[in-house]
């Protein structure tokens, strides 16, 4: 026998918000999405040619890591074919679903090539705690098992908020491994018609709440067990201390399971590595192994329990109600040596070859089945149907917020050009659109609410592309706005002086005073002299007499570079900040504030008092708080180009800016870009 392992990590979540799902699939893509789940399932029991497959889907929650990175989750296969070949098969076909099942319309994978033991070290794990399914051992000896009764809308979030505020590591573990047909089924499917007919007896004799449940019960057991494909479930919490094992347990129950099937039932046991040492190793090898292991059970399996055969114990609650009838059923009572005998009283005949499985019936034809005791019920509770398992076995389906530890990646990154077409409208004089949030709606900002901008990030994370797609929809409402820059890089604002616009740029710090003392003289000294001769207060009511005048722009593209060549620049531009701050969403003049190094000499507590908004790339933590009085934009990964944190006008939130298309040179030209749409009048 050949035995593999397939493991892929969750790395997008679904995002059924964005604009992409809810033109696709309307409100109902969280159906979709489980029945993906559910999918997966069916798939992992059509694999046929597989042994003993198991799949297990692993929420396992590090607080060492930062807080977007928190939560991971993990799916792993552990399957085993008769030859390499039939093994490589079930890969094959494994791989299929992943990639382009449908479940890969929701969640984006990443296939994970090392070996088990480097994706998971179990070392700090020193209690297991497992979900068992509710069993009863009433005192008189009657057994039950109660049935999973599964709400089929879990969407796990209830459980990820639990395993967010931990402060240990902790590992959700939700196993299923198929049930070959053959498997000791033969047992206990004997064992379940004896105890239905044992207790359909017991009705017509007593009223009795417990009996009469039971037997609705093991009948369920009858029509949806018998002739189904079940799984072997295990559902485990492995933790560093024992205290949280219940409590995110009980979560995962009350989010799987319908309201009213959990009760006052206990569903959980726990192992302790010092105290349990054989069932916790046993129970801890089996996650190691992917593999199933039933080493956790119930004291009351412990002693004599099980070895009663099942028509032992069924005796009446009150002999007195049964009268003489029950002699013939109870007093002779069942042993191993008179089963099948001919002396067997008739009645106890009956009971099996009346059972009303067909299983029972056929198998009854060709020969006599043994006395069933209780122990052969045993292995109903470590056993499911899909539809009574599929509440347990589920990813995270997140809803309006995102899933707490994870980070929302978005299925695809919008282009500035989506943007422009779906929502051009809300380009307007006074708004702009800064990018759209997790739910792919657009996040606006305001030029006439806010005068001005910070925008932090390191190297790469998206800070010039973000200033030309600002660029464009300054431009874009009206060309002939004017737009002074200082740039000392030099090259990333060259094109605009090809597209014809109002554009002036400074590449040298030194020179910085005189583009300073120019925009205070054009803008600001004209703009004053405007207002005092026409008589108006602000910009709009100078447009309104007539004045072609409007919002001007001042992008200071490294202000580190400022502050490193002079202090005294930088002061002047602060002060500057401060002036056109106050008189700013009047005199419509505006700056944006840009540097990779948000030290506190470069954003002093000047800059970050007059720039109301604040848009936040990836910086370090530290940079993030100091900033944004938050740390959030210290967890945006490196890979996330353009995504930011947002404060200002729009609230505090992440945001994803768009990649905008740039002219280049003669290999791109103006009219493939959305920069054709800027029409500058001759
Ligand atoms: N919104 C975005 N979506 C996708 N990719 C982006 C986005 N913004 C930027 N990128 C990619 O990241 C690269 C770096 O972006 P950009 O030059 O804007 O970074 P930067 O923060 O200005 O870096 P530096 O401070 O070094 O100039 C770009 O060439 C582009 O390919």
């Amino acid at each position: 026998m050949k035995r593999s392992v397939f493991s892929v990590k969750v790395v997008e979540l679904p995002n059924h918000n964005s604009h992409k799902f809810t033109k696709q699939y309307g409100t109902s893509t969280n159906k979709l999405v489980i029945n993906s789940q559910r999918e997966l399932l069916l798939h992992w029991l059509s694999l046929n040619n597989v042994h003993n497959s198991t799949l297990s889907i692993r929420y396992f929650h590090n607080p060492e890591e930062s807080s977007e990175q928190q939560l991971k989750l993990y799916l792993i296969a552990n399957y085993s074919a008769n030859d390499f070949h039939n093994l490589q098969q079930a890969r094959d076909e494994i791989a299929s679903f992943f990639e382009v099942g449908n479940l890969s319309t929701f969640y984006k994978f990443e296939l994970l090539q090392k070996e088990l033991s480097q994706i998971h070290d179990f070392k700090w794990v020193s209690h297991i705690g497992e979900v068992i399914k509710p069993e009863i051992f009433n005192l008189q000896g009657y057994y039950l098992p109660y049935l999973f009764e599964a709400n089929q809308d879990n969407n796990m979030l209830a459980v990820c908020d639990v395993l967010h505020r931990l402060k240990e590591k902790f590992l959700l573990e939700i196993t299923l491994q198929v049930c070959q047909s053959s498997e000791d089924r033969e047992t206990w499917v004997n064992a379940l018609s004896q105890m239905v007919a044992q207790l359909q007896l017991l009705t017509t004799k007593s009223k009795d709440g417990f009996i009469d449940t039971a037997l609705k019960t093991y009948k369920q057991y009858q029509e949806s067990y018998v002739n189904r494909n079940l799984f072997k479930y295990s559902i485990k919490a492995l933790a560093e201390t024992r205290s949280n094992i219940r409590t995110v347990l009980m979560t995962l129950v009350q989010s799987a399971t319908k309201s009213n099937s959990y009760g006052e039932q206990d569903y959980i046991e726990i192992v302790s590595r010092d105290r349990d040492e054989q069932k916790f190793l046993e129970t801890l090898r089996a996650t190691e192994n992917v593999d199933i292991s039933t080493a956790v059970e119930r004291k009351s399996w412990e002693g004599d329990f099980g070895e009663k055969y099942i028509r032992q114990p069924m005796k009446p609650k009150l002999s007195n109600d049964l009268g003489d009838g029950s002699t013939n059923i109870y007093s002779n009572s069942f042993n191993s040596a008179n089963f099948g005998h001919p002396a067997l009283p008739s009645s106890g005949g009956a009971i099996i070859r009346t059972g009303a499985s067909a299983i029972t019936q056929s198998s009854n034809n060709s020969r006599r089945l043994p006395l069933a005791q209780i122990k052969d019920l045993k292995p109903l509770h470590r056993l499911a149907t899909l539809e009574e398992i599929s509440g347990f076995f589920r990813l995270v389906i997140p809803g309006n917020t995102p899933v707490p530890g994870m980070a929302t990646t978005r299925l695809a990154y919008s282009t500035a050009e989506e943007i422009f077409n779906n929502y051009k409208h809300l380009m307007t004089k006074d708004e702009y659109i800064v990018g759209l949030d997790d739910e792919d709606n657009p996040v606006i900002s305001s030029w006439s609410e806010i005068p001005h901008r910070l925008v932090a990030g390191v190297s790469g994370a998206g800070k010039s592309n973000f200033l030309k797609w600002i660029i464009f929809q300054f431009l874009y409402v009206n060309p002939k706005r004017r737009i002074y820059i200082a740039d000392f890089g030099g090259v990333d604002f060259q094109w605009l002086n090809h597209m014809k616009v109002n554009v002036e740029i400074e590449t040298t710090p030194e020179n910085c005073p005189n583009l300073v003392e120019k925009i205070h003289q054009q803008e600001y000294e004209r703009r004053l002299q405007l207002m005092q001769e026409y008589g108006v207060s602000n910009l709009k009511e100078l447009q309104e007499e007539g004045v072609e005048i409007d919002r001007t722009l001042w992008i200071i593209d490294e202000a580190a570079d400022i502050a490193d060549v002079s202090s005294k620049l930088r002061d002047t531009i602060e002060k500057r900040l401060k002036e056109y701050a106050r008189k700013g969403r009047k005199f419509g003049i505006h700056i944006i504030y840009c540097t990779q190094r948000p030290t506190t000499e470069v954003i002093t507590k000047q800059v970050t008092d007059q720039c109301e908004e604040k848009v936040v790339f990836r910086v370090s933590p530290d940079a993030s708080y100091r900033i944004l009085e938050d740390a959030s934009a210290g967890d945006i990964s490196k890979d996330a180009k353009g995504r930011a944190y947002l404060s200002g006008y729009s609230g505090a939130k992440f945001v994803n800016t768009p990649l905008i298309k740039m002219p280049i040179g003669s290999k791109v030209k103006i009219s493939d870009t959305l920069w054709a749409n800027i029409h500058v009048k001759k």
